[in-house]
């Protein structure tokens, strides 16, 4: 379980991170979403143990993370800037970290042979970009780690190899209770794959939801009246959004669906329709009702 609290980080006079408190359950995937230059990156690096926040706490498993050679031993963080030694193959490469991550597993890495379409034994760095995030998932995995943190993982990846590498990860989410954080600029992407979603701005995390509960939640709705609107249908804090197009009201409302539509149906609406909502729909929805220019923190 991965625990982050109220981690305050400076770079001179700026704070790239805003006493930033965040909660990972084990055997889960929590992505971090923000824009260019939020601190994901920054957080990131302190989970991974490179840097020491000024104030508060990183821990896994209760561990702080800083300096501490036995959680870092049960850690892949894959980064977006991949560093192999220059003269390695993906075969010594595997041999070298064999020798330091306790838990490496040969057989996993002569099975995944047959996902990772790569001569072993020919250099890492005259590979592609592509090429070279696939051996770092490759070589990742067989450290049969416990938490994962994956620094826009996918990036560089074609969509199948993106499929093989996402179905690795949640295999062992689900079968060895592995726990990952993931950033990304793609809401889309963490859309599959996460359980909770978190998006950062400015060094806070400004909405963290969990998202099958935060889609149960709230709903697009049109509606038309005959009439006019029944101002009072909603309380205070349940609609996030209206929209009026002649008779026709758009509405994004958060509550308990079925509760919700009885309440409207009393108002004898002659147009009732709940429309999909996607994902970036919701946060959208939802951080503009906190005040935030949303085109500065979604893109
Ligand atoms: N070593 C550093 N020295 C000074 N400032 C830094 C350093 N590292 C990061 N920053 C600043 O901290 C802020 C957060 O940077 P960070 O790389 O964490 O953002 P990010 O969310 O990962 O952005 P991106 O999506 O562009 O990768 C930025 O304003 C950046 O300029």
């Amino acid at each position: 379980m991965i625990e982050v609290r109220e981690v305050t980080k400076r770079f001179g006079s700026f704070k790239a991170l805003d006493e930033l408190s965040l909660h990972v359950e084990e055997a889960s995937v929590y992505g971090l979403l923000g824009p260019n230059g939020a601190g994901k990156t920054t957080l990131i690096k302190h989970l991974a143990g490179i840097y020491r926040q000024d104030s508060g706490q990183v821990t896994i498993d209760g561990e702080p993370v800083y300096e501490n050679p036995r959680v870092k031993s049960s850690l892949v963080y894959i980064p977006d800037d991949l560093y192999f030694f220059s003269q390695y193959s993906i075969d010594e490469m595997a041999k070298f970290y064999a020798g330091i991550y306790p838990a490496w597993n040969w057989d996993r890495f002569h099975l995944l042979k047959q996902v990772f379409p790569l001569e072993s034994k020919g250099r890492i760095t005259h590979l592609s970009k592509g090429m070279q995030k696939q051996v770092a998932f490759w070589l990742g995995i067989c450290m049969m780690p416990r938490v994962m943190i994956l620094d826009e993982p996918v990036d560089g990846l074609d969509p199948v190899m993106r499929k093989k590498v996402w179905n690795l990860v949640l295999q062992d989410v689900a079968e060895h209770r592995t726990t990952v954080l993931v950033s990304s600029h793609n809401l889309r992407e963490l859309e599959d794959v996460c359980d909770h979603v978190g998006i950062l701005h400015q060094g806070k995390i400004v909405v963290e939801r969990e998202l099958d509960s935060m889609k149960s939640d709230i709903h697009k709705i049109q509606v038309a009246y005959a009439g006019t609107f029944p101002e009072g249908l909603f309380q205070e804090g349940e609609t996030l959004y209206r929209t009026q197009n002649g008779s026709v009201f758009l509405l994004i409302v958060k509550g308990n669906r079925e509760e919700l539509l009885s309440r409207i149906r009393t108002t004898n609406p002659i147009i009732l329709d709940v429309l999909p909502l996607s994902l970036e729909e919701i946060f959208i929805y939802e951080l503009g009702g906190m005040g935030y220019e949303i085109k500065n923190i979604l893109i």
